[in-house]
């Protein structure tokens, strides 16, 4: 299983009674992969899926597996937690899904189990997957980080097929990941301000919610880059890592949903607590960036 190209974690869109916006989700769904989304991110942090219950959480894997299956289009599931046992058996839950392509899996958060533990975390959990594993990378989240000698042993593991890597920036371990990945392993951009610059390293695409908006030109900069053309994608990744960062002024998905709202794409900009809606400016400085 190689992945590349942008692949979208989709927000849960909420209606005016608080439940999941079920129509918007679906139309959604198919209008990034018309603009050129390469798949689709089901029930990742974008979709706010700590704050979902259990059954919104089905109806929303259903929705994104009913699309991605009529699209043939890949659809990667986060699922894990902090815990071995149940992400095993999160795992285990999706041989009920053959839409699902892969698993997004994230290191485990708030623990801190060191290297040693991340690298036997996944051990455990790729012997048993029924699909095959993404790491989510993101220290800032999970607390924990792991450097390019646990990366290249976790890119080795059987059933790992990549990595989302979200470490705040571009640093050395990034550098030299990409310069000597193991085969078979993406090493998918998971930070969307830095999206350009991993693709110009090497990366072969991206899991980015602020390709929510402008699809089509995050997927035209993957494509720039693959092709060589330098001078368009620098320029090109320049402008969208602006539009990304200001997707990013506020708490993930705040910004994103306000903006998809004010264009009509969803019915209300509602978010759960703890996170609060974005404010006027916010919304204001992405859309005079679109
Ligand atoms: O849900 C995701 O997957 C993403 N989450 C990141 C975050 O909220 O920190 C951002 C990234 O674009 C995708």
């Amino acid at each position: 299983m190689t992945f590349h190209g942008v692949h979208i974690p989709l927000i849960t869109p909420f209606a005016e009674d608080g439940e999941v916006a079920v129509e918007a989700l679906e139309g959604l769904a198919h209008a990034v992969l018309d603009e050129g989304a390469a798949g689709l991110v089901a029930l990742g942090t974008t979709a706010e899926v700590a704050t979902l219950t259990g059954e919104e959480r089905r109806t929303v894997l259903e929705t994104c597996a009913r699309v991605c299956g009529e699209r043939r289009a890949p659809l990667i599931v986060g699922a894990g937690s902090a815990d071995t046992r149940s992400t095993a058996e999160a795992l285990d839950a999706l041989k009920a899904w053959p839409e699902v392509t892969a698993a997004l899996v994230t290191v485990p958060s708030f623990v801190r189990p060191s290297e040693a533990g991340v690298l036997a975390h996944f051990g455990a959990l790729a012997e048993r997957t029924p699909v095959p594993l993404v790491i989510y990378n993101i220290p800032y989240r999970t607390g924990q980080s792991v450097g390019v000698d646990t990366l290249r042993r976790l890119g080795e593991l059987p059933m790992v097929a990549g990595v989302k890597h979200a470490v705040g920036g571009v640093d050395l371990d990034t550098v030299m990941l990409l310069a000597d990945p193991p085969g078979d392993f993406a090493v998918l951009a998971g930070d969307d301000p830095f999206f350009s610059a991993l693709l110009a390293l090497g990366a072969p695409g991206g899991i980015l919610a602020s390709a929510h908006l402008r699809t089509a030109l995050f997927a035209e900069l993957a494509e720039t880059w693959r092709s060589g053309d330098t001078a368009r994608a620098r320029a090109l990744g320049h402008r969208l890592s602006a539009l990304s960062a200001s997707v990013f002024a506020e708490p993930n998905p705040t910004v994103l949903k306000g903006v998809l709202h004010a264009q009509g794409r969803i019915p209300t900009a509602s978010v759960r607590l703890p996170l609060v809606p974005a404010g006027r400016a916010s919304i204001e400085a992405v859309l005079r960036l679109m």
